[in-house]
């Protein structure tokens, strides 16, 4: 029977460590907050601002919002991340991804401090993620190790497949398993037989962006199954990138969606923002 990695209850439980953990700092003299930056009018964009919001004031995290025009420039980007890196009551700064398509969403993050760079995706992070001797993480892959180390599922030695080679997701989180002592393959379009590649896996995680792509013959039998997908099916219902009821024949443990990988990403961006915090006071 397969064991149904739950996201929802872990992110919950993360959420009321951290907030005893706000409250300490508060006592400290220190208020920790979040800039929210949100750039046009991509409805999903919206609704994961608008949770990450109330994940925020649930804990006690205070956030400053700024939300801009699908026109904005480039260059009042820019000056708005300028002004927030100065701004030393802001202790992380998060622009939601995808921007609009005459924004370069490299050069914003780039322009983030990396000391403020809540979302883990500035190159200098990225760096010292490769070199082992990580600073700030990108949330969905860290979230999905904390899953892992959750649920006891042990990664060293063991072959992972990623598919997907997304900034985002697929790099980073093919180094934090190569940290952890993973075998790691990286798999994509353009990867050949990606059925014989993807059922090599005792781990394999999926993160297409097409809905319901990877069903059980792409499954080992017995391995861990993680779904990074999120997609809106035209009858409103959400799915994955795995096909639930097809994965459950052959995975030993896979995550739901909802209620998997999305609700950590959120729970790891409020962690990152605590710790961040943190530091800017030592
Ligand atoms: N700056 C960033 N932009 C984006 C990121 C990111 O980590 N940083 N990741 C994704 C979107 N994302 C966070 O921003 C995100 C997506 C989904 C969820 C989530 O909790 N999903 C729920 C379902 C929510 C729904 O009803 O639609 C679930 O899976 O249970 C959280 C965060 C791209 N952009």
């Amino acid at each position: 029977m397969t064991v149904m990695i739950d996201g929802r209850g872990t992110a919950e439980k993360i959420r009321s460590q951290l907030k005893g953990k706000t409250e300490k700092l508060k006592q400290q003299g220190l208020e920790p907050c979040l800039a929210v930056v949100l750039v046009g009018d991509d409805p999903a964009s919206h609704v994961y601002v608008r949770n990450k919001k109330r994940a925020a004031e649930k804990i006690g995290i205070k956030t400053k919002d700024i939300t801009l025009p699908a026109n904005t420039t480039q260059a009042e980007l820019l000056q708005l991340i300028d002004e927030l890196n100065g701004d030393v009551t802001v202790h992380a700064i998060l622009v939601q991804m995808p921007l609009p398509a005459q924004l370069d969403e490299n050069a914003v993050i780039e322009r983030i401090d990396p000391k403020k760079d809540a979302d883990g995706l500035h190159p200098e992070n990225l760096g010292h993620l490769f070199m082992d001797q990580p600073k700030a993480l990108p949330c969905t892959p860290r979230g999905i190790m904390v899953l892992l180390e959750e649920y006891q599922i042990p990664v060293a030695g063991k072959n992972v497949v990623i598919i997907g080679r997304s900034n985002l997701v697929g790099r980073p989180l093919a180094a934090l398993m190569i940290n952890a002592d993973a075998t790691v393959t990286v798999a994509h379009s353009k990867t050949k037989d990606l059925q014989r590649v993807a059922s090599q896996a005792d781990i394999l995680v999926v993160a297409t962006g097409r809905a319901e792509m990877v069903d059980e013959t792409y499954i080992k039998e017995g391995a861990t199954v993680i779904d990074v997908g999120i997609n809106r099916l035209a009858n409103g219902k959400l799915v994955g990138d795995v096909k639930q009821a097809s994965a459950v024949t052959k995975a030993a443990y896979l995550t739901p969606v909802p209620g998997g990988v999305g609700p950590m990403t959120i729970a790891m961006l409020m962690q990152q923002t605590l710790e961040l915090a943190e530091k800017s006071n030592s």
